[in-house]
Formats: structure tokens, sequence, C-alpha cells
């Protein structure tokens, strides 16, 4: 399917087009475009502020967007109140009511829209077993867990049989533990009913645990859409590859090309880069001269005593940190910039003040074109 022709796409459920909002004087999001697939786990995911429940909101219809085109199953809803949309909203603070049962709120969209109580009663019976919370039925709100209270809302919002649930930092509210567990059961939920899901998040792990894609947006831009995998080995700008799990780069220009292997040239040395696969991008890694960003993640980030062949990179160990699953050696650039090593065993041969050479695997590194 053509990526300009959105209205004809039967696939695809949720689409923006040139989406801009203003509020005020104060530009948030910019020509924004984004298609969301039918029965899809999308997430907007970036940092405070960035625009991620503005989105939201407008495609809700919470918030009008100051120009660009809004599109649920192919029909634009600019001028739709938010109730003649087919989406449903949940959001962090649950918003039930606090002095209705679990079961009224559950029921409340049905009885608004005067469905027979019989069929309430049968229908609510089955949301509460999809959210496992058969027998609660006659509590309160504020007699529940976290955790149950947004199972109730979840299951409020799914009994309208929405095309589309939004979901607002769902999960904000709760600690760790819970908030983890609820990750898998709305991941099992979404796939069980194949109901598109749009999640807002800032938490990058819980954004790459549940998505078939990510979004990730910066200042109201949308930097990359791709999937959880891809986001992390190939992050297409600095922004991303520093804002999805760990990462240390390096700005440098290319200095010459030998078959698939770049030599890089850094401030701070030279280093290798080898291009050509999937997850690097020829063009940026292997024009002589050209500006690139080299990135490369913790955990294949290596050091050694001795120079290694191709690269003139060093730095001196100032901690080597445990942190429960892995060992963290920071490793200090002469420039001041602090390199990352993950490991899963302590290196007893290094301590707090050796000099290393800093290297990595030519193919584990990822090359980001700057655009010069
Ligand atoms: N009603 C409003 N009036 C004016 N400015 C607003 C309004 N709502 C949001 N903004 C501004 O728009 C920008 C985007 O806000 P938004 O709430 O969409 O970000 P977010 O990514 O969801 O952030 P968070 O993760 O903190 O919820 C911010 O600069 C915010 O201050």
């Amino acid at each position: 399917m053509k990526d300009t022709d959105p209205i004809q796409s039967a696939e695809r459920i949720v689409s923006l087009i040139d989406v801009d909002k203003y509020f005020g004087t104060n530009h948030v999001i910019k020509k924004f475009n984004l298609h969301v697939n039918q029965g899809e786990f999308l997430t907007l995911l970036g940092p405070s502020g960035c625009g991620k429940t503005t989105i939201l909101r407008m495609i809700a219809g919470f918030e009008d967007s100051s120009s660009g085109m809004i599109l649920v199953q192919g029909e634009r809803v600019e001028d739709k109140e938010a109730y003649e949309r087919d989406v449903n909203t949940v959001f962090q603070s649950y918003a039930l009511f606090p002095h209705m049962t679990v079961f009224d709120n559950i029921a409340y969209g049905l009885s608004v829209k005067k469905v027979p109580k019989e069929e309430i009663k049968v229908r609510v019976k089955e949301m509460l077993e999809l959210v496992q919370l058969l027998g609660f039925e006659g509590r309160k709100p504020d007699m529940m867990s976290g955790g149950q209270k947004q199972r109730v809302a979840i299951a409020r919002a799914l009994i309208n049989n929405p095309k589309v649930l939004l979901l607002d930092e769902p999960l904000g509210a709760l600690d760790l533990k819970l908030r983890k567990q609820m990750q898998i059961e709305l991941k099992r939920l979404q796939k069980k009913l194949n109901i598109t899901f749009i999640y807002v998040t800032h938490d990058q792990e819980e954004a790459m645990a549940m998505s078939d894609r990510i979004a990730v947006i910066n200042n109201g831009v949308l930097e990359q859409l791709d999937t959880p995998g891809r986001i992390y080995k190939h992050p297409k700008t600095k922004f991303v590859a520093d804002f999805i799990g760990e990462s240390n780069l390096f700005d440098g220009a290319v200095k010459e090309s030998k078959g698939a292997c770049s030599s890089v040239v850094l401030e701070t040395g030279t280093v290798r880069l080898q291009a050509g696969s999937e997850e690097i991008p020829k063009e940026a890694a292997l024009i002589p001269d050209r500006d690139i960003t080299i990135c490369v993640r913790p955990e294949v980030m290596k050091y050694s005593k001795t120079p290694v062949e191709g690269f003139t990179i060093t730095g001196v160990v100032k901690d080597v940190i445990f942190v429960g699953s892995q060992y963290r050696t920071l490793i200090v650039m002469d420039d001041g910039y602090e390199v990352k090593v993950n490991r899963v065993k302590v290196d007893k041969e290094i301590t707090e003040g050796d000099r290393v050479y800093l290297y990595w695997d030519p193919e584990d590194a990822i090359g980001i074109g700057t655009g010069n």
C-alpha cells in the first residue's frame, strides 16, 4: 500500500496527515504524519512535554488540531465530537465514578445508550471475566488496589466495543512489579480482542515490551516509527539512539572506506565501522569526509590493555559498579566523555585508574548519518 494514499487503505484505522497543533504561539505538534494499522499495538514514546498526550487527545476528540487531517477508519473526524468517534480512552488516573460499584462503573456506557438490562448483565460479566475481576462487581473503587482500579477502567472502555483504544500512561500510577504484571495482561488482552491500541508512555522499557511498533517523538516531531527491534538496532537519529536503551555516541567523519569497512576519524582518535548490512546504512557510513555519529551499545563495547588494530581511542577506568544483573564499567575518555560497558561477569584484569584501549567489532557499531 502506498504511503501517499492512507484514505484508500482498509488496514489503516487511524491516520494523522500533516497535523499541526499550536497552544497560543507554542507550536507543540509539527507536521505530524502517522498511520496506525488495524489490530496493532502502537506506542507513542518520548520525553515529558514532547506532545504524546496532545496527539492522543486530538485523536480522541478532546483537543482540536490546528491544521492537517485526522482519520478514523478512513473518515475525517476533525468535526466530530469525542463521543461520535469510534475510539475510547483510558487515563492514568482511572477516572472511575467513586460512588458507583464496579458493576455500575463498567455498565455505565451501555446504560447511557439504554441497552436492555439483561444484555448489560451479560456483557459486564464478560468484561469482568476478561480483566479477571469476577466477584468484585459489588465493590466501590476506593476498596480496590491501583491495578484493580485500572482493570475496571479498561473494562469500562472495552465494553463499548471500540475499534481503537487510546491509553494515556495507564500504568503510570502503579508500582514497578504490578506495572510489569499489568503490561503482560494488557498485551494479552489486546491480542485476544484484536483491538487497535494507541498507547502513550515515556517509559522506553514498557514501550519495547508491549508494542508492535513505536513512534518516537521529540519536541512535537516524529523521529522514527518502527518495530522495537529496529528502533534499538537501527536508530535513525542521535535522539533515538540516545533515548532508546543505553548508548555510547561518538561524532566524527569518515576517513576512508575499504570494502565494507570504514575508518572513521573522531577528535579523540580513529575507530572502525562496518557498513553494508541492512542494519547499518551504507550511504551514511561509506562516503569519505561525511559527518557521522557512531552508536555503540554498552553490551557490545570492548576494552583492552593493549592496542587493537584500527582503533586508537583510549580512556581511564573510573568505576566498576555492580547493578544486580550486570557489572557496569565507566571509562572516561580524554575529552571527558564517559563510555559505558556492561558485562554479566566482573573483569578481574582491570581496576580503577587503568588506561585501556576502547574498541568494538566493526559490525556491532551503528552509523547514524548527520545529513551533511
Ligand atoms: N492545554 C494546554 N495549554 C497550553 N499548553 C499545553 C496544553 N497542554 C499541553 N500543553 C503544552 O504542549 C506540550 C506538549 O504537552 P503534552 O502533554 O502533549 O506532552 P507529553 O509528551 O504528553 O508529556 P508528559 O509525558 O509529561 O505527559 C507541552 O509543552 C505542554 O506544556
